[in-house]
């Protein structure tokens, strides 16, 4: 029986969204700003990386041709040695949210048919009673931030602050989300944790998609960094998505990263977790050394988004694609007959582009594994197509709107 392998890399969208205009991203492009920025050698950083953006990898299963079915503009990055090897296209996201649980609802068959409640872009953002609650019932002094913010730039601005005076830094985005900063020694981690519970219950009326712990140490003098200790407190997803299905069929399922907090840990299986896309890799191998037949893991790099899409990072983010990359071998190495490999994105996140939020963009899907024909699987009217295909590939129920690319003749 087929296992899958399900990936998602975290905001690497491929541009050319449709209805990017509602979200004020007309012409935002993650992976082909990136590629383009290094073709013009503004992707050269001293000690980490230079030249245009070299993913062999990832360009012989189709990147670049994924990339361009979706933008209608050449990938301005080398193209791939030799012939392609993968299945490879692209998918038009139909939940209105830009955002991680939107993303991958979607992927795994359930797209968001309701809409996320967002806190405006005023100060104070969140609503009077809202506070005065967290307040009362964390037992606090107050709050300080009560804003739109990039929360590396929050901390830098508030840290001390915040420090001194014991109100946590609770700050806001595009996204359907209520973030909590607080320093891990000072205010104290399980603290935070706690605070967040009350938090995820006050703000469940609100239908706001998560509350996030955002620990973080340092002082004054050394500066303030976030720790790998975030933790979202997210409402769970719409029943049957693909994870439902196959815990249902008693399958294995492993989750990797932060896929059990995206899915409020229903259905998610074995969680692995560790900080950075390169340890999280070399916890996933593995894992996929290990994965029963008919299973599947379910994994997210979120580093690209966190430490490159958000920070507006353009060298960072193509050189964590380029080590994302390189290690595919690795995990090529270790697959079976019969197994598929899906990577795709859950929303952009340019790093070229205005801000430090999402970007509204159409999102690259590649498949790949031993006895997998290369095709092109073109246009995904949704993400929830990857969702169909992994119910196919593991001979689970349909469910959604999803429609499989895969047929049996395709596999052999
Ligand atoms: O700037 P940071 O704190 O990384 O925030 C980002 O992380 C949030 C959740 O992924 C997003 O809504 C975005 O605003
Ligand atoms: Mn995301
Ligand atoms: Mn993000």
């Amino acid at each position: 029986m087929a296992r899958v392998f399900l990936i998602v890399l975290d905001s690497v969208g491929c541009g050319g969204a449709e209805d990017a205009e509602a979200y004020g991203d007309v012409g935002a492009d993650t992976l082909g700003h990136i590629a383009a920025a290094c073709a013009r050698g503004d992707g050269d950083r001293a000690g980490l990386r230079s030249g245009p953006l070299r993913l062999p990898f990832m360009t012989r299963l189709g990147l670049g041709l994924a990339a361009e079915a979706s933008t209608g503009r050449a990938w301005p990055a080398p193209a791939a040695e030799g012939a392609i090897r993968g299945q490879w296209g692209y998918g038009v996201e139909t939940s209105r949210g830009k955002d991680t649980p939107s993303g991958h609802w979607e992927i795994v068959g359930t797209p968001v048919d309701f809409d996320w409640g967002y806190f405006p872009d005023t100060q104070p953002s969140f609503p009077a009673d809202l506070t005065a609650a967290l307040v009362r019932e964390g037992g606090l002094p107050g709050i300080l931030g009560d804003k739109h913010a990039s929360g590396t730039a929050i901390i830098d601005e508030l840290g001390a602050e915040h420090m001194r005076t014991g109100k946590p830094i609770c700050y806001t985005s595009v996204d359907s989300v209520l973030q909590i900063a607080a320093h891990e020694e000072t205010f104290g981690l399980e603290r935070l944790y706690a605070l967040c519970r009350i938090g995820r219950r006050l703000c469940d009326p609100l239908r706001i998609g998560r509350v996030i712990a955002r620990p973080f140490l340092g002082g004054p003098e050394t500066g303030f960094t976030r720790t790998a200790n975030r933790k979202d407190f997210a409402i769970p997803p719409p029943d049957g998505t693909i994870l439902d299905r196959a815990v249902a069929a008693g399958r294995e399922v492993v989750s990797v990263g932060k896929i059990g907090d995206i899915f409020a840990h229903r259905a998610t299986g074995r969680e692995v977790k560790a900080g950075g896309n390169m340890k999280l890799f070399d916890a996933m191998l593995p894992e996929v050394e290990r994965l029963a037949h008919g299973g599947l893991l379910f994994a997210n790099f979120v580093d690209f988004d966190t430490e490159f899409g958000h920070r507006r990072d353009v060298p960072g983010y193509a050189a964590a694609l380029e080590a994302f990359d390189a290690r595919l071998p690795e995990l090529e190495q270790r697959l079976r007959p019969g197994d598929v490999v899906i990577l795709t994105a859950d929303h952009g996140n340019d790093p070229t582009w205005r801000g430090s939020d999402h970007t509204r963009e159409h999102t690259p899907i590649l498949a790949f594994g031993p006895g997998l024909q290369p095709c092109p699987i073109g246009r995904r009217e949704t993400l929830a197509d990857v969702g169909a295909t992994v119910a196919t590939a593991l001979g689970l129920p349909a469910h959604g709107p999803g429609r499989s690319w895969i047929h049996q003749e395709m596999k052999r």
